[in-house]
């Protein structure tokens, strides 16, 4: 890439701020539209030249269910990204600990420097507090655009500081950084292609094999590059690219993933995986990348433009995200958050009555389900159970020992609110039943007369694909035994899971636009086909080598 100075230090970006350009690139506005986005269709392939959408926005409220008093409108990896800032490290870092509820095993921030025309990124193991504990290490990132993520791994070594993300690579058109939510099924595949045709991979993640596939590719301009990338691409991503010049967000065009669109009060543009880090950074929440987008801003003029990655698939956003991963406080898939565990509650109570004195959540992500199933069910509403906050989520430890301990040490029960009651407890899931085993015990030691597990969500039957690092389907406690079974297991009086059924009811006509394979085993993109490519190895051409 030409070592050119795409702006000077005394870059300012002066409202009114630039959404738009005068070329086919253009994002005519970013108007909210009441009908939820679509493509035009057909939206036909292209391998050298971008397509271009149309205007869309979905906004959040589609969905009647969603749609009660409150202000309308948790997982695995988070991105972040920020265009046009000077203080674009510092804010990453900010907006991805907001987001490190998705990912605890790594972190990492590219930057690119206008002064020096450089991508510079800063990686490591742990929390984001963890990897960037020395004030030298944010100085070290110089630049007005960045882009982060926090890691939980679903391909790839756990535990290695190569895997951790964003990856950033040096080709033929200068330098290129990459960072991804979501999984691709067909990495092995991929890689193995690329392999045959020269690639040298330095990781064992599948996010990997993006930075080869656009290195490969003879498209120009870098937009069609990418394109070309994902059209080779099967399986869920939300990603984020950053060049010397330019931020790119892009989105499967299943929508597996949650990815949206902020911009500060300066005018820089942020992207995240949650609204919940945009709110950290005082941008406001603008929209989603819909699926199948590819957005891209320029920080020459600070233009946004959007194209279409390929004909659109039919939405299957993860509904996993609104049951336990995203924070409540966030808009995800354009529905707040809180209000859909509110109403899983409400639906469990009126699904799954019980008589009891109080209702106590499984904090912290079980806290707006047990409220929606104290106020529908007439229950009192008690706090239980106390929270760490000194301990990471259990469920994203890999270790099944380790998330054993930290169960324990992580809740805390409150004697005077359990004591001789008959207890209604509430939580989001069920994956091992680690989790519901120990807090059945702690709520019997603590005094509870009878211990009545609800659960917002079905039973987790089928492992994830598409970016949550599930559990082989063998270590699923719904996938063995039944609920009586589960219930016996975890040794409470009673135990209910909200019904697939009045879950897709809860939904209405959007309950076809989700995801729900773990709960249904019912997979957008069928697992089977990407079973591990075993390489038939030529013993011959190996013994030449
Ligand atoms: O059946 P298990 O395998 O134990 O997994 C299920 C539990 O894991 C999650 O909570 P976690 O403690 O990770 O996070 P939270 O504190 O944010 O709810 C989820 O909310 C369940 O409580
Ligand atoms: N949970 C995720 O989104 C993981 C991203 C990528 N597949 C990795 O393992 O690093
Ligand atoms: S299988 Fe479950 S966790 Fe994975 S994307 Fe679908 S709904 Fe989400
Ligand atoms: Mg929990």
């Amino acid at each position: 890439m030409a070592a050119t100075t795409y702006f000077t230090s005394s870059f300012t970006i002066e409202p009114p701020y630039l959404f738009t350009k005068p070329s086919p690139l253009s994002l005519r506005h970013l108007a909210f539209s009441p009908k939820a986005f679509s493509f035009p269709s057909p939206c036909l392939s292209l391998r050298s030249q971008p397509r271009f959408s149309p205007l869309f926005a979905s906004q959040p409220d589609t969905n009647p269910f969603f749609n009660e008093d409150f202000d309308k409108p948790r997982e695995e990896c988070g991105v972040f990204g920020v265009i046009g800032d000077p203080d674009a490290a510092s804010l990453c870092y900010l907006g991805l600990q907001k987001l490190q509820h998705r990912g605890e095993e790594g972190a990492g921030i590219v930057t690119a420097d206008p002064e020096s025309n450089k991508l510079q990124a800063v990686t490591g193991l742990g929390l984001v507090t963890d990897v960037f504990a020395s004030p030298e290490s944010l100085k070290s990132l110089p630049g007005t655009m960045a882009i982060g993520h926090v890691r939980y791994s679903t391909s790839g070594a756990t535990a290695s500081l190569k895997n951790v993300q964003p990856f950033l690579a040096s080709y033929r058109f200068g330098q290129l950084a990459v960072c991804h939510n979501g999984n691709l099924l067909n990495h092995d595949k991929l890689k193995m292609e690329l392999e045959s045709r020269g690639s040298i991979f330095n990781t064992s993640s599948d996010t990997e094999v993006i930075l080869h596939l656009i290195a490969a590719s003879t498209s120009r301009p870098l937009l069609s590059r990418i394109i070309e990338a994902c059209e080779s691409l099967e399986g869920a991503y939300s990603l984020l690219f950053l060049t010397s010049s330019k931020l790119y967000a892009v989105r499967d065009p299943f929508g597996f993933r949650p990815l949206v669109l902020g911009r500060r009060p300066n005018g820089a543009v942020v992207f995240a995986s949650e609204t919940c880090a945009l709110d950290l950074v005082d941008a406001k929440y603008l929209r989603e990348i819909n699926p199948g987008e590819v957005a891209v801003v320029d920080l020459a003029d600070m233009s946004l433009s959007s194209a279409c990655l390929m004909p659109p698939k039919p939405r299957k956003a993860c509904i996993f995200e609104h049951i336990y991963f995203a924070l409540p406080n966030s808009i995800v898939f354009s529905q707040a958050v809180y209000a859909s565990r509110l109403a899983f509650g409400r639906a469990l109570a009126e699904e799954s009555p019980v008589q009891a004195d109080v209702v106590i959540p499984v904090p912290d992500s079980g806290f707006f389900a047990a409220l929606g199933y104290s106020q529908a069910s007439g229950i009192p509403f008690g706090q239980g159970l106390l929270r760490s906050h000194y301990v990471g989520r259990t469920f994203i430890q890999p270790e099944q020992h380790i998330r054993d301990l930290s169960v324990r040490l992580k809740l805390s029960p409150v004697g005077g609110v359990l004591k001789g009651k008959s207890v209604v407890v509430v939580d989001d899931s069920i994956v091992r039943g680690t989790t519901s085993s120990k807090i059945v015990r702690l709520l019997r030691d603590a005094g509870a007369r009878e211990v009545h597990m609800r659960i917002a969500s079905p039973p987790v039957v089928g492992s994830c694909y598409y970016g949550v690092d599930t559990p082989s389907e063998g270590e699923l406690i719904s996938n063995r035994m039944d609920t009586a079974g589960v219930c016996r297991q975890i040794g409470s009086d009673t135990l209910a899971f909200l019904s697939l059924s009045k879950l897709h009811n809860l939904l209405g006509e959007e309950a076809p636009t989700f995801c729900d394979a773990c709960f249904s085993k019912n997979y957008p993109i069928p697992p089977r086909k990407y079973e591990k490519v075993v390489e038939e190895v030529d013993e011959e051409s190996l013994m030449e080598v």
